[in-house]
């Protein structure tokens, strides 16, 4: 008999009762201070090929090490005398209220991960009151994300299948199970080229070899969750072993184009926004195609290796749509200062991937909910030593160094905060 994911909320009285050294889990949680602990216990609990699949990027990595540089070379700049009584976080992004400036970025196979996969990852999301993306190659159903979560905030990721009423049906059912926002996923017409997961012989699903067995047994918990949880009924998976490469060759489009875009656009009457835009000129084309929103994004160096930071982008996206389009920033966050640093770039949103990734790893639900609270913890922080009382104070008054300074004139706050 496989076992049904329980919500761990509800036994959460009962844990009242366990001391904290018996909740191993939890224990673990509570010794991580920031994202990079959750990462160093992801890296203990997980088998090798998903953790590198997770931490790796394209080639030699090196956008995704830039994705990290960018960010420590900005400088923040404190505010003595600006005292703050109280900090409020709280922000709008695609029509909706986000208790914290963040949301969960789509990310596939996460069951990979950990076997609460999605489920862990948008109850996290809901409870923090921040947005949850379902990726395309999601493990679990667009359905059984929304009832796992009825109150959640939740966007959709497009990947365009070769077969367009395939998308389409994802199309009609993500509308019907009340996801309001469409991201779609421009920058993987094909995958980057990913030495980690060849060198793994990562395959989805799982091959059996003597070095998994061996893994196995320095990782029994990860494999039990793995093998005694529902498998994915998501139709999108292949049942044979097959390479991450190949899968996205056979059912990606390769051919994604503008004109598919405006078809997405034509087919899809909510919120719109392209993830994966990286120059002025794509930018301001995907706007003229009826984008509500842009994604900023590298892929967190998955895909085009050398492709530019975010951070570096950002500038000349913003320049192109000027100030009203929302702009969400990804790649490279790992900490709330990160999230305030993009913030005060230019950019009214970000998503985090592998941060929420290594959480999920190292706990499930409990993991993502602990680096929530973190970053939480980290935006409060600097935000109340930067003067900042709202999101709206946060402008690029308050950083130098950027790698590229916003543009004149399309900077936001128009002001400085009023004392
Ligand atoms: C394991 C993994 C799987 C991902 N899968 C998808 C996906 O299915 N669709 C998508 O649009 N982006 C996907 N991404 C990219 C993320 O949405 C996001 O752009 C990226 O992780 C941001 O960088 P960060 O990991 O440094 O935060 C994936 C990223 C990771 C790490
Ligand atoms: O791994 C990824 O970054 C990604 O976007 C993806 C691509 C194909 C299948 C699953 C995830």
């Amino acid at each position: 008999m496989k076992r049904r994911l329980p919500d761990w909320s509800e036994l959460r009285p009962l844990m009242t009762f366990v001391p904290p050294r018996l909740d191993r889990v939890a224990a673990r949680l509570e010794s991580a201070a920031d994202v990079w602990d959750l990462r160093r216990i992801a890296k203990r609990v997980t088998p090798a090929a998903p953790f590198d699949y997770v931490d790796g990027g394209a080639l030699a990595e090196r956008t995704l090490r830039r994705n990290r540089e960018v960010f420590a070379e900005v400088e923040l700049l404190p505010r003595i005398l600006h005292g703050v009584d109280s900090v409020d976080t709280s922000t709008t992004i695609a029509g909706s209220r986000a208790a914290l400036p963040f949301g969960i970025a789509p990310t596939g196979y996460t069951r990979l991960m950990h076997a609460e996969g999605e489920i862990g990852g948008v109850r996290a999301a809901t409870r923090a009151r921040i947005p949850f993306t379902l990726s395309t190659m999601g493990t679990r159903s667009l359905e059984e994300v929304a009832q796992a979560a009825p109150d959640s905030t939740r966007w959709f990721q497009l990947y365009l299948w070769k077969d367009r009423e395939r998308s389409l049906d994802l199309l009609r059912r993500a509308e019907a199970a009340g996801y309001d926002t469409l991201l779609v996923t421009v920058d993987t017409p094909i995958t980057g080229l990913r030495l980690r997961d060849a060198r793994n012989g990562l395959a989805i699903p799982p091959r059996l070899t003597l070095s998994t067995i061996l893994d196995a047994s320095y990782r029994p918990g990860w494999w039990f969750n793995f093998l005694t949880t529902d498998p994915p009924k998501y139709a999108s998976l292949s049942t044979t072993s097959t390479t991450l490469a190949e899968l996205t060759a056979s059912m990606f489009d390769p051919t994604l184009g503008f004109d598919d875009l405006r078809w997405i656009r034509e087919q899809w009457s909510g919120r719109l926004f392209v993830k994966g835009v990286l120059t002025a000129e794509d930018a301001r084309q995907s706007a003229s195609l009826g984008a509500d929103g842009l994604i900023v994004s590298n892929h967190g160096g998955r895909q085009l290796d050398q492709a530019p930071p975010s951070l570096t982008a950002l500038s000349e996206v913003r320049e192109a749509v000027g100030e009203d389009m929302e702009i969400i920033l990804d790649s490279g966050i790992m900490s709330g200062t990160d999230v305030v640093t993009a913030l005060c770039a230019g950019a009214d949103f970000v998503l985090i991937g592998r941060a929420y990734l290594y959480g999920l790893m190292a706990g499930g639900r409990r993991g993502v909910e602990r680096v929530i609270e973190l970053l939480s913890a980290e935006i409060r922080t600097a935000m109340g030593l930067m003067g900042a009382a709202t999101i709206a104070d946060l402008g690029p008054h308050l950083v130098r160094g950027l790698p590229v300074p916003p543009p004149a004139g399309v900077v936001r706050p128009s002001s400085e905060p009023q004392r």
